[in-house]
């Protein structure tokens, strides 16, 4: 799932991250020559014995200070205090050959600098900053955007991840997921968490919590896979506890009762429908009516997915809404639909207001776009994925495992 969107988040953390490496030698290098200015400050030593003892003690000094700070540091420090170690100790060889030349005549107090500055790219390290230059990661954060609008994420929410990178990387990652000890990498699953994650809640609970039955009304447009979802979710229930009624809200299109109607006889489950052309909003009632006449815990109801105007459909959806008050309703769209599904999503939400989104064939190789963005765009959190054709392919939405995949491929 996701793979292309993977690669190529995958290659902006390893291009980041190059840089950083690139970056730490560079500053690694530049203490290095800070200590070779220290240590010849002793040249400017009255003798030739007093010199070169003084040569020693402060070459001594230099690796001692830099290298043992540094090194102390990376210890606390996670994986990535790694590259402070190494950048410590390319100080104090480089420090050494420079107190052999004898060649610099800058002040002692450089030797405080040498070492606060590997000292302190080894606590950025270890307290989750970097020490990337702002401009390349502008070039990075370019095409980090174009990664995610090539993959169908929505505009919005794109400027919502890179402006969530780029401050994970400048300041301090807040860390709620576990590191994976690369920090750009971490810095990336962070802010994909934060616009995934939005609204999050636990559907059993609510269904838990609830008083009996539980009205939830399906909305979305045809052919995603709405009547399908309904079915698995009566499944889910089942496999739960919980009874349920299905009925079809949808009386426009023809086969829409027949179609929930099969699905209805499969799972064993009861069905309420009415002719062909009738309203919906009664329908809905009857089977709330039937589910607390039969102690069912639970109505699922489809609704019409397209009807002859769009105000049509979306003035039915406000009925069913005003009348039924439902305790959730619920958008179905596909994966694979991309930046249509949130802006379906966004449609639907504002004539009957969602409470969550099922997206469904996440099995077929969606880009990710819709998974990352509907519930930044809408507010409402996405809580059950699609994975296939069965009454079993139903998982519930969990943002971490989301952001894994789409960061590690787990
Ligand atoms: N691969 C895959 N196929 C699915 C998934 N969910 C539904 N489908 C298939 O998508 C097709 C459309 O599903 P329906 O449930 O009929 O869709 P609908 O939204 O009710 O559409 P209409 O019947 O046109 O109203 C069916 O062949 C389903 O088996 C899924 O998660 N993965």
């Amino acid at each position: 799932m996701f793979d292309g969107l993977r690669e190529k988040l995958g290659r902006f953390s390893d291009d980041v991250e190059e840089d950083v490496d690139a970056e730490a030698t560079d500053e690694g290098e530049a203490d290095a020559d800070t200590g070779e200015v220290d240590d010849t400050a002793a040249d400017t030593q009255p003798t030739d014995s007093d010199a070169i003892d003084d040569t020693e003690v402060a070459a001594e000094s230099a690796d001692g200070t830099a290298a043992e700070d540094a090194a102390a540091t990376a210890e606390d420090a996670t994986a990535t205090a790694e590259d402070a170690t190494a950048t410590a100790e390319d100080a104090t060889a480089t420090a050494d050959d420079a107190t052999a030349a004898g060649e610099s005549d800058t002040s002692s107090e450089d030797a405080s600098d040498a070492d606060r500055g590997v000292a302190e790219r080894a606590k950025l390290f270890a307290t989750g900053k970097t020490v990337i230059d702002e401009d390349d990661l502008a070039d990075h954060l370019d095409d980090l955007e174009l990664a995610l609008l090539s993959s169908d994420v929505e505009m919005s929410v794109a400027d919502e991840i890179l402006a969530g990178v780029e401050s994970n990387l400048v300041g301090e990652t807040r860390r709620r997921l576990q590191s994976t000890g690369n920090l750009v990498q971490d810095a990336l699953r962070e802010a994909l968490f934060d616009v995934i994650s939005v609204g999050q809640f636990d559907f059993e609970d609510r269904i838990a919590e609830a008083e009996k039955p539980v009205v939830i009304i399906f909305t979305g447009v045809n052919g995603v896979g709405k009547t399908t979802t309904i079915a698995k979710l009566a499944s889910y229930l089942e496999d739960r506890g919980y009874s349920s009624v299905l009925a079809n809200g949808d009386t426009y299109r023809a086969g829409a009762n027949q179609q929930l109607g099969e699905h209805a006889e499969a799972l064993d489950v009861p069905y309420i429908s009415h002719e062909q052309g009738g309203d919906p909003t009664a329908v809905i009632y009857d089977a709330v009516e039937y589910a607390e006449a039969n102690d069912v815990d639970v109505v699922l109801g489809d609704t019409a997915g397209r009807l002859h105007t769009s105000e049509g459909l979306m003035d039915q959806l406000s009925k069913i809404e005003r009348i039924i008050e439902p305790d959730m309703t619920l958008f179905v769209d596909e994966a694979v639909a991309g930046q249509d599904a949130v802006t379906r999503a966004t449609e639907f939400n504002n004539a009957a207001e969602v409470d969550g989104a099922i997206l469904t064939k996440a099995d077929a190789d969606p880009q990710g776009g819709a998974a990352i963005s509907i519930a930044h765009v809408t507010g409402k959190p996405i809580l059950f994925l699609g994975t296939g054709q069965g009454y079993e392919h139903l998982d519930p939405f969990d943002p971490k495992e989301v952001v894994d995949q789409l960061t590690l491929g787990e």
